[in-house]
């Protein structure tokens, strides 16, 4: 385990931004942070760096406790590199000098420095850029730059605060492909923070999704799509409805249910109980073709999403309109024959 935090609580004012946070986080993972605007992302990562003081809780890297009761190691004693944003580059400096610049302030042997900074520029591939200066590269290459001075302090616990977020789609997701490749072959183990649930999904070994001071939910991207705790982790997590169904049966990690009056099985936590439960139904889950189509709805309002057409259709008895991707326009008022063919029952 390289991170452990166990209850960890800051506050300013009266405003818990973490409260009673715990996470675990294993060797080489690359553990995203997700979460909306003010849920306390940023302050995590600063509690981890040593840039924030908690109130209470512990927090160990790599087997050492940093910060706990009595007890706060200042950033430079926690050997972890940080990127930002704003990317933090010195301007005076070429990108060589950028990147050698932790390892000479560290008293390495000149050698050495040359050796390794070049081995970094090299894998961020700006070894060409070495000798300009960051006001005269893109953002992309500036980003690049920030990574490889963290890989040359040979920080094996790296924090990410929103480094793609002043990148346009384009270059997003072409540094999305170069993090996940610098994090491959620096071995580091990775904390990503965004608020941008497909970068999360697309990086990440392991998803925390945060709201207001809390974890909601630490897993894998699968299972955050797939077994959402609650309905805020369904509901911000991909596209969903909603609906209220009976349990009827449950073997295992799969109940009967009823929906509208209609029998399907879908997977259940294992403790789920016969009766009344909300059920989460993803569009995929949901069919307009076939011979089972023996759910009568009508369509509610249809939006154009490239390729298909999202339609809100309604379903008797049920207080939210259910999302189907249909391949043809379909107008308000058409009634739709629709099946269900899987979801995931709430944990009650
Ligand atoms: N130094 C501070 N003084 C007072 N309140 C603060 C301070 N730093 C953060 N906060 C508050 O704590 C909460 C969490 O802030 P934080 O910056 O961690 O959120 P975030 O999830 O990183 O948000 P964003 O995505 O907008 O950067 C917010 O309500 C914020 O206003």
């Amino acid at each position: 385990m390289t991170m452990r935090l166990s209850s960890v609580r800051k506050t300013f004012g009266s405003h818990a931004a973490l409260d009673d946070v715990s996470l675990e986080i294993d060797t080489g993972d690359f553990f995203v942070v997700l979460g909306p605007s003010g849920c306390g992302k940023s302050t995590l990562l600063r509690a981890i760096a040593g840039l924030e003081p908690i109130d209470s809780g512990d927090i160990h890297l790599a087997g050492t406790q940093v910060a706990g009761k009595g007890l706060h190691q200042p950033p430079e004693a926690r050997n972890v590199g940080v990127v930002f944003q704003s990317y933090a580059l010195w301007p005076h400096m070429s990108v060589r000098q950028n990147v050698a610049f932790p390892l000479e302030t560290a008293k390495r042997a000149g050698t050495y420095v040359t050796a390794r900074t070049n081995n970094c520029l090299e894998t961020v591939e700006l070894t060409p850029f070495a000798d300009r200066k960051p006001a005269d590269l893109s953002g992309g290459q500036r980003q690049r730059v920030a990574l490889a001075r963290c890989l040359a302090q040979g920080a094996k616990t790296v924090l990410m605060d929103e480094p793609l977020a002043n990148l346009d789609p384009h270059l997003r997701s072409a540094m999305e492909a170069e993090l996940a490749e610098f994090h491959k072959k620096s071995g580091s183990t990775t904390l990503f923070i965004t608020h941008d649930q497909r970068e999360a999904m697309a990086l990440a070994d392991k998803v925390a999704l945060m709201w207001d001071g809390k974890v909601l939910q630490a897993d894998t991207p699968e299972g955050l799509y797939d077994r959402p705790v609650n309905e805020r982790v369904a509901g911000f997590i991909g596209r969903s409805t909603i609906l209220s169904g009976e349990i009827l049966a449950v073997r295992g990690e799969r109940a009967l249910v009823s929906l509208a009056g209609h029998a399907v099985e879908i997977p259940c936590p294992q403790d789920t109980e016969i009766g009344m439960a909300r059920i989460i139904v993803r569009p995929e889950h949901v069919r307009t073709t076939g011979e089972d189509r023996d759910l009568e709805t009508v369509v509610d309002r249809v939006t154009y999403r490239g390729g298909f057409w999202e339609a809100n259709v309604r379903l008797d008895g049920q207080e939210q309109a259910v999302l189907v991707n249909i391949p043809h326009k379909a107008a308000a008022g058409d009634s739709l024959a629709i099946s269900i063919d899987g979801g995931w029952v709430l944990p009650a």
